[in-house]
């Protein structure tokens, strides 16, 4: 009888305690990173065992800010917009291309207190205080933020252009998602459905967060078989390469496809952070020569996402389509 010799894949696991994000270099610094630069060049993305988003501050998050968030009616989730230009910024749900049993808000531009604050008092207008669902938030966001910049001055200084961190720090905006997948409405045992088709993300980085032991993200390796995600702790985040760092990098890291699919009977959440930077991205001299021609043409950030918007969540290569040398 045939077998299938291969193990069912795990994403990689990177053990962060010990890593201070606002000392880098310190402590266990340049072991993680390379098992950072390692991971985001073959797979693409990796569990990371994160300790400074503690199981309160996750409790806080989820079972206080978020499902009183999603729990709001659609009319007041609508107000979420930054504007037609720039539909991923805001409210998804209820639109065309879209599965149904989707929808997610976010924090766009600054995961800062004012934004957080800005966001609470246009979904909450009449509230008197809306300082329990502003800290929850910012608390969450705030630590995957540093995570994301810790993880892209990691890459950066791992192949050589440490130099280049700052200036893409200064242009780098954020989106931070909060997402409610409903389950499917068959409950047989080991159905799915798939809620957020393939795709890869147009970030540099982008860092999910997953609520409890709900799955549902899987991420498909160069081989093609799809690994499911189960967090290694109470403590695990994935952190995924986007589009964006592909092309910064000169195709030296890999940006996944993946995809969300739901079983069971409760709704999984999820938040979700991805960084977008505001600068020309265009890889850097070190990393272009004989052996790596250019692979990508220099562009916008805000162009590449109008362009994938337009195509939709689409099994294919976007970036290549927009900008492939
Ligand atoms: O919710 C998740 O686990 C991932 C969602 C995702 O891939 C996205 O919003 O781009
Ligand atoms: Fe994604």
């Amino acid at each position: 009888m045939a077998t299938d010799a291969r193990q069912p894949l795990q994403l990689p696991r990177i053990d962060f305690s010990g890593v201070d994000t606002s000392a880098p270099g310190a402590g266990r610094w340049a072991a993680v990173r390379a098992q950072v630069v390692d991971a985001l060049a073959t797979l693409g993305c990796f569990d990371a065992h994160y300790p400074a988003l503690t199981p309160d501050l996750r409790a806080a998050f989820f079972d206080g800010a978020v499902k009183e968030l999603f729990a709001l009616p659609a009319d007041a989730k609508r107000r979420n917009t930054y504007g037609p230009d720039k539909p991923l910024f805001g409210y998804l749900g209820g639109m065309p291309g879209l599965s149904n049993g989707y929808e997610s808000l976010a924090i766009s531009e600054r995961v800062e207190p004012e934004s957080v604050r800005a966001f609470a008092d246009l979904m909450w207008p009449n509230a008197d205080d809306n300082a329990g669902f502003c800290e929850a938030v910012h608390g969450a966001a705030r630590r995957m933020a540093e995570l994301e910049e810790a993880v892209q001055r990691m890459v950066m200084e791992g192949l050589g252009v440490g130099r280049c961190h700052g200036e893409m720090r200064e242009s780098m905006r954020h989106v931070f998602r909060m997402s409610q997948y409903r389950p499917p409405s068959d409950h047989t045992e080991g159905s799915k459905e798939v809620r957020y088709g393939t795709h890869q993300d147009c970030s540099t980085i982008t860092v999910v967060c997953q609520h409890g032991d709900v799955d549902g993200l899987e991420v498909q390796a160069g081989d093609g078989q799809w690994v499911r995600y189960k967090p290694s702790s109470p403590a695990s985040l994935v952190v995924m390469a986007g589009n964006e760092l592909r092309a910064w990098t000169n195709d030296r890291v890999r940006a996944p496809f993946h995809r969300v699919a739901v079983g069971g009977d409760v709704a999984r959440y999820s938040a979700i952070l991805f960084a977008l930077p505001g600068l020309r991205i265009q890889a850097p001299d070190e990393l272009v020569d004989d052996e790596h021609p250019p692979r990508f043409k220099p562009h916008c950030n805000d162009d590449f996402m109008r362009f994938c918007i337009a195509r939709g969540a689409r099994h294919e290569d976007k970036l290549k389509d927009f900008c492939g040398a």
